[in-house]
């Protein structure tokens, strides 16, 4: 009998719809099935990656453009390589694509694939109730998103009222015709829609604990002959600063000019496969026009200032994600920050045992400038003599989350 094959599902949807927290509940929900997650940050900070890390089977980290206009598909392939190997036991493969990627070029990827091990398994569409119309005003590319999906997931129903989501609704089921269109809040979508269960009873435990660092060990180790970060390690093209040698105690950031991803030719190489469009015509992509700003800081940062800048910030600058460190007495914990269009939200949870305090941010946006967003964040570390009132974590505390969300 043949071996079955592993659904590989591909979870798109625009910045900031849910894509990670529908992702999460399912790692939370899966009941047995082991699941193998790639997943695609936009910037070269991972912040995706890490919020997923603790909580899957096994995942692998594609970080820094998106992957629908890698260069070379075989990385693609060596991951589902990997994630496909019997002794990892995985029931479904989910390939979280970024909130700019395109997801026919990884559908296009995934079916080109020489891996008889895997299948394709459909595409899920998150959409954002709340922004959706204004996303699709900018970006009518979208409707062909979601006319392509085998599933679309209405999610942040939570965030619109019942007639608003009816229209919406109905908006969608034309968009997708004969598809199932889900409302839901916080991607809590059953996972045998999803996929079916694994067989989880009878499982060995020592083989479902594979773990995250196991996985990025022996990958690193394959590409460098070294143990090692497995994510991209991506170079500055303006600055040839490589992007993941942070290694003082200093601010960095960087800038992603090229106007379609890693692919512009700049970094040696002509154009990519199976594209749209041919080296030196324009990008078609959804991410063109998107830029990407990452901020590091081993100096906490001050929230009052950072609120300001919070505030403010300008309109095009769309998605902000990460993690913020402050150093006031009783506000230590670790900020996990969420800017989606005008939604901002602050939530508190406990550092990781042994990790380093620090702030990571990626900024994504469109018609931003990069180096001024980035010399204003700077400017918002709480440098000595350090303000270590209580009472300057207010304005933070506004958009703390409630436990509920
Ligand atoms: N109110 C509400 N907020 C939600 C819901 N789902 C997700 N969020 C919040 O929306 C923000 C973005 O969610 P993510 O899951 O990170 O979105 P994403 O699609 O992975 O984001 P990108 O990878 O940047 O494109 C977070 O603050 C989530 O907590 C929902 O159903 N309702």
């Amino acid at each position: 009998m043949a071996p079955q094959q592993i659904p590989v599902v591909v979870l798109a949807g625009f910045l900031g719809s849910g894509k990670t927290t529908l992702l999460n509940h399912l790692l939370g929900t899966g009941d047995g099935t082991r699941i193998g997650a790639i997943v695609n940050d936009f910037g070269s900070i991972e912040i995706d990656a890490m919020t997923v890390a603790g909580q899957v089977d096994s995942m692998v980290s594609l970080g820094n453009g998106c992957l629908c206009c890698a260069v070379d598909t075989s990385e693609l392939d060596t991951y589902l390589e990997r994630l496909s190997r019997p002794a990892a036991r995985i029931d479904v493969i989910v390939i979280e694509a970024s909130g700019l990627a395109e997801p026919q070029e990884l559908i296009r990827m995934i079916l080109a694939s020489e891996n008889d091990r895997i299948v394709y398994g459909g595409l899920t569409e998150v959409i954002d109730a709340a922004e959706f119309a204004d996303t699709r005003a900018r970006h009518p590319e979208l409707d062909r998103h979601v006319a392509i999906a085998d599933l679309v997931v209405l999610n942040k129903a939570d965030r619109i009222p019942d007639a608003a989501r009816q229209e919406l609704m109905g908006t969608l089921a034309d968009l997708a015709p004969g598809r199932p269109v889900l409302c839901t809040a916080y991607g809590r979508i059953d996972p045998e829609l999803f996929f079916d269960r694994g067989p989880g009873e009878g499982r060995d435990a020592a083989v479902r604990q594979l773990s995250f660092e196991d996985l990025l060990r022996e990958t690193a180790a394959d590409r460098t002959g070294a143990p090692g970060r497995l994510a991209h390690s991506t170079q500055d093209t303006r600055t040839g600063n490589r992007a993941d040698d942070d290694t003082g105690d200093r601010t960095t950031g960087r800038a992603d000019d090229s106007d379609c991803g890693s692919h512009d030719g700049q970094d040696g190489h002509d154009g990519h496969e199976g594209h749209d469009h041919g080296p030196g015509e324009s990008c078609t992509h959804l991410h063109a026009a998107y830029r990407s700003v990452e901020f590091t800081s081993h100096e906490p940062m001050n929230p009052r200032r950072l609120m300001e800048f919070l505030d403010s910030r300008p309109t095009g600058l769309y998605r902000i994600k990460g993690f913020v460190h402050f150093d006031v007495p009783g506000s230590r914990q670790k900020f996990t920050l969420h800017a989606v269009g005008d939604f901002l939200r602050f939530y508190v949870s406990p550092w990781e045992r042994g990790a380093e305090r620090l702030t990571q941010l990626v900024l994504i946006g469109s018609g931003i400038d990069a180096q001024a967003l980035h010399k204003e964040l700077t400017n918002c570390r709480d440098t000595p003599p350090r303000e270590t009132s209580e009472h300057s974590m207010w304005g933070v505390l506004r958009y703390v989350a409630d436990r509920t969300e």
